[in-house]
């Protein structure tokens, strides 16, 4: 660790920290500490800290904003790499766009909006890193990254660099290449959107904006959607029609607001969050017979 430590702050990569609690970078407030906590620079800040981190047998992750992370109360070991400042460069020509992984998508999409270009109003509120959206596929309101991505900008595990297109990403719901068969950082993306109406643009980005604030815990600790919708059902309606919704374990609690979260309302552990978790899974299979699956991303010591 201390040999990691001394060779990153030497190549003067970005900050370096022990010990930082995810709490810290999670929208959920919750999660341990990180052995090493990292925010690298640049782009080719983030290829020599992966380098050393190879040396070294580290075991890594990145993340972006924390939006869709459940970190235990544990921690996690080895190192992390926030993608944030530094990533977050934006070239804006006409209607093709390229966006550093640190980029926050919803002040993209407010800023795209406004100069007329459409394609980008689905992320309108969804609180995550260029990089994140398009390692998850987020999307909403019938639209996802799938639909405007046109070039991913990818480090390998083994140090390879490549511009993935939308097809070697091989989207679907929620899911891309990186998640389980070959694990990348996303560096940047080029985005293809079209030409529209600005007036019309900036009310479906309202529109979508207030469906969210009048259905879900906009502005409460939490990571969006805890369970994938297991079509045809959706898992908010499941969890209400179960009886569940503002049912708290500890500091964990089922939004009244919306079945498919769950809110952190003080002081809630990791811990209360996945007993809650389990509890909805064991309750909505014994009534319905339905298996949930997460979406959000559980990660950290068990
Ligand atoms: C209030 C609220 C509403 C939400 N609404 C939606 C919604 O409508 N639709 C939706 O899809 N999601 C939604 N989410 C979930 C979340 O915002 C998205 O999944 C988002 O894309 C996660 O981005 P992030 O940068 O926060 O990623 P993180 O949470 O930091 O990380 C998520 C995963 O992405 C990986 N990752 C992060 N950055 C990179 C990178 N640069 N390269 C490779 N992998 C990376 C991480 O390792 C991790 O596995 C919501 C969350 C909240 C809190
Ligand atoms: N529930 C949770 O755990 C979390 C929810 N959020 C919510 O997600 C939104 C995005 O946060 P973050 O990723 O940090 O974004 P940024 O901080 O990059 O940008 C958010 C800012 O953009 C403004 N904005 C303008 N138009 C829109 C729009 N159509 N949709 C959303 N915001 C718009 C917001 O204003 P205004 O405040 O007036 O909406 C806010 O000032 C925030 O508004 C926040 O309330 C963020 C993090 C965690
Ligand atoms: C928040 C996320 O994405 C969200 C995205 O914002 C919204 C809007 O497009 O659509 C999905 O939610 P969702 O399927 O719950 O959408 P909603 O429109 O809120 O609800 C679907 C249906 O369930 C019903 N519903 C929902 C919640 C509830 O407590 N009770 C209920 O009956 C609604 O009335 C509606 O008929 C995404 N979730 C998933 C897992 O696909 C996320 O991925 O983190």
């Amino acid at each position: 660790m201390d040999n990691v430590i001394k060779q990153l702050t030497e190549m003067k990569i970005g900050k370096v920290l022990e010990q930082e609690p995810l709490a810290n970078h999670t929208t959920m407030k919750i999660g341990g500490p990180a052995d090493l906590f990292i925010m690298p620079s640049s782009i080719e800040n983030i290829e020599k800290t992966m380098q050393v981190i190879k040396e070294n047998g580290m075991p890594w992750r990145v993340i972006g904003r924390g939006s869709n992370l459940l970190v235990s109360d544990g921690g996690i070991e080895g190192a992390v790499l926030k993608l944030g400042r530094g990533l977050d460069h934006l070239e804006i020509n006409g209607t093709e766009i390229k966006a550093g992984a640190g980029v926050s998508l919803v002040s993209l999409s407010v800023q795209i909006s406004k100069k007329g270009y459409a394609g980008l109003e689905f992320a309108s509120g969804i609180p995550g890193s260029v990089g994140g959206a398009v390692y998850m596929n987020a999307g909403a309101h019938g639209s996802d990254m799938s639909e405007i991505l046109k070039q991913a900008h990818v480090l390998f595990e083994d140090g390879t660099l490549a511009w993935l297109s939308k097809e070697e990403m091989e989207f679907s719901y929620r899911t891309s290449l990186l998640q389980k068969k070959r694990p990348g950082i996303v560096l940047e993306a080029i985005f293809q959107l079209t030409e529209g109406d600005k007036t019309e643009i900036v009310e479906r980005m309202q529109n979508n904006k207030n469906y969210r604030k009048d259905t879900q815990p906009y502005n409460l600790p939490c990571a969006g959607s805890i369970f994938r919708n297991p079509l045809p059902h959706h898992a908010g309606k499941l969890v209400e029609n179960a009886g569940l919704k503002g049912h708290s374990i500890g500091g964990a609690q089922i939004s009244p607001m919306h079945g498919n979260f769950i809110v952190n309302t003080g002081n809630g552990s990791a811990a209360d969050v996945q007993a809650l978790i389990q509890h909805v899974k064991d309750t909505v299979y014994d009534k319905f017979e339905v298996e949930m699956e997460t979406e959000v991303e559980i990660i950290g010591r068990k």
